[in-house]
């Protein structure tokens, strides 16, 4: 287990005052370790970016402590902003400047810049490279900050919704970008609302919602909480569910949620699977298309918040 690049503890961030103050982030804690993915899943409005920008510096936290890199990000900027790559906000003061001057200009502030000309080919800048900023499309920004905070070879990448808005060709390029990373032992934070983004990528998931951690782990650990399987097959249409279930385990679940089509919920272990497939044999059911389906996190989130991740 390496190091830790961000230690968040007890974090509270609060926009405004009084009767309208909103309560951003409520008491959250998590770590990131060096040389890791780790990705924040949640909805809009759970707190993700807050929190990612108070692990910047870019906001002070209401209370709770923040480490980054072993420094206070807000204390410590100076020292922190050269080692740590984040993706620019978009802000008025670029609106003019051509895409791959920023790129440049970016990188001047770092000691030891990668290739412009690399990156820009790379995340297939090229032809907008003398765009101005206000004129990009949003998955061209979107690229543009991404190079922006790869630039300066930072230790620590934190990206906010990467790939939002990019199409399915520049998200696959932008993923295989941040394993080449992660390979290279830079750790990475991203935040996400896609599934797949986080499952594909991240060694470590947290997953937030009103401000909170309420789950974390390996996405394979989260995925398999609980009664996290199910078990799928096909037959001829109204077999006696209430047999089988009462062939099963205490808290098993037997439906049939479309004629013919069943639907297994409950702790699916080898016994369970070959208690069905016995209790199949002894009603002379061949069963089709038997299958154990893995949860997704999609699934978990349902489960822990009774929410779609997606808004
Ligand atoms: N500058 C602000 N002033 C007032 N409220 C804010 C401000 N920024 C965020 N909020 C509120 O704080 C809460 C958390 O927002 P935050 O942007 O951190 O969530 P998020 O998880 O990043 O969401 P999204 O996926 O939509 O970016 C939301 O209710 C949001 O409306």
């Amino acid at each position: 287990m390496g190091d830790l690049v961000i230690e968040i503890e007890d974090l509270v961030v609060r926009y405004g005052r009084g009767g309208s103050a909103v309560t951003a982030v409520d008491g959250l804690s998590l770590t990131v370790r060096q040389g890791s993915v780790t990705a924040f899943l949640g909805p809009n409005g759970a707190g993700k970016t807050s929190t990612i920008e108070t692990a910047e510096g870019y906001r002070r936290p209401d209370s709770g402590r923040v480490s980054v890199l072993g420094l206070d990000p807000v204390a410590d900027r100076q020292a922190l902003m050269p080692r740590l790559g984040v993706m620019l906000q978009e802000g008025g003061a670029w609106s003019g400047v051509r895409a791959e001057e920023m790129i440049r200009h970016v990188a001047r502030l770092h000691a030891h810049p990668l290739d412009v000309g690399l990156l820009v080919d790379r995340l297939d800048l090229g032809s907008c490279g003398r765009t101005p900023y206000r004129r990009l499309s949003g998955g061209q920004k979107q690229r543009l900050a991404l190079a922006t905070a790869l630039v300066g070879r930072p230790e620590l990448v934190v990206l906010d919704e990467p790939t939002a808005g990019l199409d399915p060709h520049a998200r696959r390029s932008t993923w295989e970008l941040v394993e080449e990373l992660r390979r290279d032992g830079v750790s990475l934070v991203l935040t996400t609302h896609y599934m797949e983004e986080a499952e594909r990528l991240a060694d470590q998931v947290y997953v937030i919602d009103h401000g909170r951690v309420i789950a974390s782990g390996s996405p394979a650990e989260l995925t398999s909480r609980g009664a996290a399987n199910s078990l799928r097959f096909r037959g001829p249409m109204g077999l006696d569910v209430r047999s089988l279930r009462a062939a099963l385990p205490a808290g098993s679940e037997v439906r049939e949620p479309a004629p013919g089509s069943y639907l297994v919920l409950g702790e699916i272990d080898p016994h369970l699977l070959a208690t069905v497939t016995a209790w199949c044999a002894a009603n002379g059911v061949l069963a089709d298309d038997l299958a154990v389906e893995r949860h997704t996190l999609e699934d978990v989130f349902l489960e822990l918040t009774g929410r779609e991740l997606r808004a």
